[in-house]
């Protein structure tokens, strides 16, 4: 096909109601909390201008010191020549200048103002080539090819209770949510990775934590199951399900480019990222479900550091708010049982391979972020810095397979003077 190649990818969460209910069957309600408007009261600028901000003040509402995001903060309180200064060191370059703004179609900006939610549209290029045209990919009235929604998206995150009623959100891969979610990629002429909480029903209803990559013709691709469940915090999560066994895959779509799924905790594993660049992904999602206390620091570097390290862009999208279980639990950490897990942050970003990435969706309120991709980048970035041809992969292989067998022992060259008993 020739014209203008531009993959354009959405990623985000589809605007929910400000509150779960548990059905008539598990009995009981959570609540869950978004924040409906931006938080930008002077009190609170002028004291953290004073340094003395209470930190509960700005973890309480989500927001950072009333604003939507870090980036937010920083655009009204720099002075622009220092904002953009700021955002080269903070968010990179693409193509040598700052991403590209897309301007929005009316009427999608009158949706996320009627329902509030954050809307941003950005655009990642490449350089002109001579024998290749831009990577295009075709697309439906709204503009969006591909659509990621948040880990377990149909579902509260329940996980941190350990109660086993949790369990009857499972969804078999063709199940409800799928059947929703199949009638709006045909609709809109898009592929939807929808994040689930699985049921294996011809596998003795075993449990899997799965994405499913639903076909802008409303056919499922295929799925991914998570490789990594997390033991850390409240993230009881092998209490529900399996580790996965899909492998590292990447699906190839003629027009959308090869699109992998890094789910979540998957994201602090190095070498899972680089099985999915390894198959040749040129975007990997990355659905999460984290909170602000345990992850946050983490969040803007690991994505940003596997599509540098892989040629490849990242799409990250969090959960947003907090979400009260009717029973209290306890974290297993000697302190008080709670009702909430904390807050999950949101800050959903595009990560691109030049190390260039977008500003952060809002911290405390559902969003949508848009992003035009020229798929062109991934090779261009392979031939630029030849991450691919300078890696040594067999030394890495070797110490591996020695790394695995019962025997092994780490190879450490000792000082022989420590064995002296003397100098
Ligand atoms: N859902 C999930 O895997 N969370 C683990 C916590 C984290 O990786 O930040």
């Amino acid at each position: 096909m020739g014209g203008l190649f531009v993959a354009r990818l959405t990623s985000g969460r589809i605007p929910q109601k400000g509150t779960w209910y548990v059905g008539p069957a598990t009995g009981g309600e959570i609540q869950r909390e978004c924040r409906g408007q931006p938080h930008i009261s002077l009190p609170k600028e002028i004291a953290a201008q004073n340094g003395n901000l209470e930190e509960s003040s700005s973890t309480k509402d989500g927001s950072i010191c009333g604003y939507e995001s870090l980036h937010h903060l920083l655009s009204v309180n720099l002075k622009p020549h220092l904002y953009k200064e700021v955002s080269r060191l903070l968010i990179g370059l693409n193509c040598g200048k700052p991403l590209e703004l897309i301007a929005l179609p009316e009427a999608a900006k009158a949706l996320s103002s009627k329902h509030d939610f954050d809307l941003q549209a950005f655009s990642f290029d490449a350089d002109k080539e001579l024998l290749r045209e831009p990577q295009v990919v075709r697309v439906g009235a709204s503009g969006v090819n591909i659509l990621c929604l948040q880990e377990a998206w149909m579902m509260p995150f329940a996980f941190c209770t350990r109660e086993k009623r949790w369990c009857e959100f499972a969804e078999p891969v063709d199940g409800e949510s799928t059947r929703f979610l199949q009638e709006y990629a045909r609709k809109y002429n898009m592929v939807i990775i929808s994040p689930i909480l699985e049921r294996d029903v011809n596998h003795g209803e075993t449990l899997w934590n799965t994405a499913i990559i639903i076909g802008n013709h409303g056919n499922i691709i295929g799925k991914h199951r998570k490789n990594h469940i997390p033991r850390v915090g409240d993230f009881n999560e092998s209490t529900y399900y399996m580790e996965g066994n899909t492998g590292p895959s990447c699906v190839s779509r003629r027009l959308y480019g090869k699109i992998a799924v890094n789910i979540c905790y998957g994201r602090h594993h190095p070498m899972n990222w680089l099985a999915f660049g390894l198959n040749g992904a040129e975007i990997v999602f990355n659905p999460s479900a984290t909170v602000g206390e345990l992850s946050e620091p983490m969040w803007p570097i690991e994505a940003r550091n596997a599509a540098i390290a892989n040629s490849y862009f990242v799409g990250s999208i969090n959960r947003v708010g907090t979400e009260t279980f009717p029973n209290p639990f306890t974290s297993g950490d000697g302190k008080p049982q709670h009702a909430d897990f904390g807050h999950f942050y949101g800050s959903s970003h595009f990560s691109a391979p030049d190390a260039s990435c977008t500003p952060s969706l809002s911290r405390y309120k559902d969003g949508l972020l848009i992003s035009d991709m020229d798929l062109n980048l991934c090779r261009q970035l392979k031939d630029k810095w030849g991450f691919r041809m300078t890696a040594r992969y067999e030394l890495y292989a070797d110490l591996l397979a020695r790394y695995l067998k019962p025997d092994f022992e780490p190879q450490v060259i000792s000082d022989p003077l420590l064995h002296k008993k003397s100098l």
